[in-house]
């Protein structure tokens, strides 16, 4: 195990931490978020229901500085505060606020030369300053996410090994089978305390393939947005790797990598494996909501399937983008059928690409459908598939795996279409979705012939990082000549074309996932259903206001992120009470709707030093 000193950084906070940290650990009690307190009204279920617990040094675990870490005010610490902790003379003698550290640290941020650099500087604030971390975060969304998250992540995570400084989440391998329990027990919180796990195995992060252990940094990236989002407490969250293996050669001969040096174990080997891991991760905290992140297709509907009918967990690929996207959609095909004069359940959509991501979106995109009134077979009937082969047909003469037959078509005629340009002229859509993984797919000609067959066509490429857009903004405005519905899975600018501005939708899984995550821990539920992700979609349809609609926005501001959570999470906690998963649903017998929204907000957590701020 790592001692203290071994965990030093050469920051400045992080010597005042190793140098103070016996100080800090008698001394300091952790801050949590009660800062402000709660009304009256809400006090008692406050207390007893909180997204994690409220600890003191006593329980801060000698092996890490993680904790210490949300202790640290740097240059905010009052003088009094100095004198008590023994750092006077260590620290400057002008104590500023967190208001003037978020100045100075975005001058540093912006002085670093390239997004990598910005991502490593953003990172070692998390690790050395919790609360100033996120606060920048919050205050400078639009600036800081797509360096936390997408599509700064994904290089991030392609050079994790090369970039690590500090341990920020538990590694589980399959070297660790049998003794699964024990691995979780040195994770520095008493039990009970995590409320959100974010859980990958790295075969599939983002669509750079299988990066094996540097996953980590997805599992990371996730889970600080479920802090900034969703006022998640950052101690609440614990980013797990479960490390097989990888198949990455880059990585298996990289001298630097950190992960397992072998190939991945075989499938039997694994679900062995992750049953211990399942098993022994709900014993030790039975109220945990596991987040399966970015496993490869061939894994994720299995162990969805495996899973979500026995602990609380859901798929963010397959079920939070699904949720993000039947959202916008709702608002899109708004646009798109209100400019044909055609009702909304003619909407045809294509898809290319047929993984996780493909058809996880368009499962839920049938609510669309059967909210119109259509019947399952005639929602199923409105969404065709494309993969590397083409149209998903019965006939196409190889075996669809099982997650692409609910799809395949059976009224091609015995017809096979090979290219996309030819599926859109066979097919003619109101709405082309991405999640290939293939940059540039959605060319000029597609992108044409889209616009000749609607007057306001839905075009959504969703694949990320961003160089693996199936188009660009500018291309699907240039293209479409303006008319294009779009949204994106990575952020892209705003682009001008012929004196009009046009804003870029992110078609993203974060506007979903914090939320249900929050209402899942918040009800303590025994499942996260179909029902709870539906009722996430609805909320965020419904989250868009007036302005962000006369805006030309499908989705909303990025700045009202915590507001969407928060109705986010409304919804799908509702839906979890009715639904009877919800183990602690007080709240519902003696608040009313509007309380309940209010509460939730309560709840979140925000990054404060506390008296200095007030
Ligand atoms: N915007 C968002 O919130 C999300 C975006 N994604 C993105 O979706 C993408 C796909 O993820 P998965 O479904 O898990 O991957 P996957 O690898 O399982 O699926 C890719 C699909 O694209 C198809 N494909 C590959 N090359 C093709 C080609 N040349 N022409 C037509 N189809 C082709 C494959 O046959 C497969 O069906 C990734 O880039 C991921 O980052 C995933 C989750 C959320
Ligand atoms: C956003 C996300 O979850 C993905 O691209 O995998
Ligand atoms: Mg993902």
């Amino acid at each position: 195990m790592l001692s203290a000193p071994a965990l030093a950084s050469s920051s400045r906070s992080g010597l005042i931490e190793t140098a103070r940290a016996s100080s800090l650990q008698r001394i300091l009690v952790v801050p949590g978020h009660s800062t402000s307190p709660s009304p009256a009204r809400f006090s008692q279920a406050s207390q007893t229901r909180r997204c994690y617990s409220t600890q003191t040094d006593s329980q801060l675990h000698p092996a890490t500085s993680k904790w210490l870490n949300e202790a640290n005010q740097d240059t905010a610490f009052a003088q009094d505060k100095k004198e008590q902790l023994g750092l006077r003379g260590l620290l400057p003698p002008t104590a500023q606020p967190l208001s003037l550290q978020i100045q100075r640290c975005l001058h540093q941020l912006r002085s670093k030369q390239t997004p990598l650099g910005k991502h490593i500087y953003l990172a070692a604030l998390r690790q050395t300053n919790t609360r100033l971390f996120y606060a920048i975060l919050m205050a400078n969304g639009e600036e800081c996410l797509p360096l936390v998250y997408t599509p700064v992540v994904g290089e991030a995570c392609q050079k994790f090994s090369k970039i690590y400084r500090r341990p920020e989440g538990l590694t589980l391998t399959i070297e660790d089978k049998g003794n699964v329990a024990q691995v979780i027990d040195n994770w520095p919180v008493p039990a009970g305390a995590p409320r959100i796990a974010v859980l990958t195995d790295g075969s599939r992060i983002l669509g750079l393939g299988d990066l094996g252990w540097n996953g980590m940094g997805i599992s990371i990236g996730k889970l600080s947005l479920y802090v900034a989002a969703a006022g998640i407490h950052p101690r609440a969250t614990i980013p797990i790797c479960v490390d097989l293996g990888t198949n990455n050669e880059e990585n298996l001969e990289d001298p630097l990598y950190l992960g397992l040096r072998r190939k991945r174990a075989s499938s039997e080997e694994y679900r062995e494996f992750l049953d211990e891991v399942m098993e022994a991760l709900h014993l030790k905290f039975p109220n945990l909501i596991v987040q399966y992140e970015d496993f490869s297709t061939d894994h994720a509907f299995e162990f969805l399937e495996r899973y979500q009918n026995q602990y609380p967990m859901f798929n963010d690929d397959i079920q939070g983008t699904g949720s993000v996207v039947l959202g916008g959609f709702v608002a899109a095909a708004r646009v798109s059928s209100k400019a044909s004069g055609r009702p909304l359940s003619d909407q045809k959509i294509l898809f290319l690409g047929a993984g996780s991501a493909g058809v996880g979106v368009a499962k839920q995109l049938m609510s669309f459908f059967k909210v119109q009134g259509l019947s399952e077979d005639e929602a199923r009937k409105r969404i065709y598939l494309v993969d590397s082969k083409g149209l998903v047909t019965n006939d196409r003469g190889d075996k669809l795996p099982a997650h692409k037959t609910f799809f395949s078509r059976d009224d091609n005629n015995g017809q096979q279409y090979k290219n996309l340009i030819d599926v859109v002229e066979y097919v003619k859509p109101t709405a082309l979705i991405g999640l290939s993984t293939v940059s540039g797919a959605f060319d000029g000609p597609v992108l044409e012939k889209m616009a000749e067959l609607n007057k306001r066509p839905i075009v959504f490429p969703l694949s990320n990082p961003v160089h693996l857009s199936e188009c660009t903004h500018e291309d699907a405005i240039k293209y479409t000549k303006g008319t294009a519905v779009f949204a994106s899975g990575s952020p892209f600018d705003d682009v001008e074309y012929e004196g009009k501005r046009y804003i870029a939708g992110q078609g993203n899984n974060l506007y979903v996932f914090p939320g249900i995550g929050l209402a899942a821990a918040l009800g303590k539920v025994s499942r996260v259903t179909e029902e709870m992700i539906t009722a996430a979609s609805f909320s965020l349809a419904n989250a868009l206001n007036d302005e962000e609609r006369a805006e030309g926005r499908i989705y909303p501001s990025l700045k009202r992120v915590r507001e969407v959570s928060r109705d986010v999470a409304k919804g799908v906690l509702l839906k979890a009470n009715e639904q009877g998963v919800a183990r602690d649903n007080g709240y519902t017998k003696s608040f009313t709707e509007e309380d309940l929204g209010e509460w939730i907000e309560q709840e979140m957590w925000v990054p404060s030093y506390g008296k200095m701020e007030a």
